[in-house]
């Protein structure tokens, strides 16, 4: 087998597997514009951080991504994950001193890097697909009895009180907006030959334009959040990022986000987590 064929096909490390987690937490950050969300030269809608903060706080989990994917491949149980998880969380708070950056990705990341290096052990590269039905063979009924447990989480509390589908809700579904809005949207972007910014541009509002986001919900309400998301799906109506005035109609979705003061956080690691199952591709 020729070497290019060969390293192609061989299942990736743990090592590898977490560094894409990190370059993907990257990628969502450096992304600019973004509606409401922090950008390495916008707050967004956010008093208490910006891009330094988000910057520290992937830099302290690098190791994390790393640490979760060995524990998939050692076919480890929903509660190792989740004290992994839990350290993950402290050691992020202490990098930012005291800010929620990267909660939301340290579970669905997580999750996944984990579900990556089950699927390593085995020798399988991880496909959208194997990685949707390892998730759910491994960790899904922990995840299911996870998602009925009340929330302690402003974001989770809204979604409850809204009927909405929070992130424990979204992982016992094997992350259903992932797999099929926003896994899709930026394959088909790429296919169409959009620039990387304005892929994962459209990429993000997509997954804005389904997504039962609690950041929005805890900050906007079902008000906002089905503002956020009529917005999103007027802009990829529209052409999306690519159209004439992609970047200018994008810009003012923004501006009307902060106004509102809503920030959709849930969406941006659902574009990270998109941007991470590219690199594992
Ligand atoms: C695993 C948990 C985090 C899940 O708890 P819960 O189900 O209650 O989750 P939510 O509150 O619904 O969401 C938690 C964070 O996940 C992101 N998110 C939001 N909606 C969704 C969604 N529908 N699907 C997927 N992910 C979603 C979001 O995280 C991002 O936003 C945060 C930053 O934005 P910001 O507005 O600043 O947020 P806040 O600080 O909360 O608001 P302000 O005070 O500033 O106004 C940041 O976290 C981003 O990542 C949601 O915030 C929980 O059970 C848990 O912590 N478990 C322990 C760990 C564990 O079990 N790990 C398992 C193994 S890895
Ligand atoms: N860039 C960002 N801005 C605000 N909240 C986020 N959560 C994840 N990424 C974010």
């Amino acid at each position: 087998m020729r070497l290019r064929s060969a390293l192609a096909s061989h299942a990736p490390t743990a090592q590898e597997i977490g560094r894409a987690a990190t370059l993907a937490l990257h990628d969502e950050l450096a992304l600019s514009p973004k509606p409401g969300l922090v950008t390495p030269t916008d707050r967004g809608s956010h008093d208490d951080m910006d891009a330094h903060t988000f910057m520290r706080s992937l830099f302290a989990l690098r190791g994390y991504f790393v640490r979760i994917a060995e524990l998939g491949a050692a076919g480890a149980p929903f509660e190792a994950l989740e004290q992994c998880g839990i350290a993950a969380e402290a050691r992020m708070l202490a990098a930012t001193g005291g800010i929620n950056t990267h909660r939301g990705s340290i579970f669905m990341l997580g999750l996944l890097c984990a579900s990556a290096g089950a699927l390593a052990a085995q020798g399988c590269r991880p496909t959208p697909a194997l990685l949707r039905q390892t998730l759910a063979t491994c960790w899904g009924d922990a995840l299911s009895v996870r998602a009925l447990r009340p929330s302690k989480l402003p974001g989770g509390m809204a979604a409850s009180r809204l009927g909405l589908r929070s992130a424990s809700a979204e992982a016992a579904l094997g992350f259903p907006t992932l797999f099929e809005t926003a896994e899709p949207a930026l394959r088909h972007a790429r296919r169409r030959g959009l620039p990387t910014a304005q892929a994962h541009l459209d990429t993000l509002f997509a997954v804005i334009s389904v997504l039962d986001d609690s950041n929005l919900a805890h900050r906007g309400g079902l008000e906002g959040l089905h503002f956020a998301q009529a917005a999103a799906r007027d802009f990829l109506a529209a052409g999306g990022a690519a159209a004439p005035k992609g970047l200018q109609t994008s810009a003012a979705i923004g501006k009307e986000f902060v106004r509102r003061r809503l920030s959709p956080g849930g969406a941006a690691d659902t574009l990270a987590a998109a941007c991470w199952l590219e690199r594992m591709g």
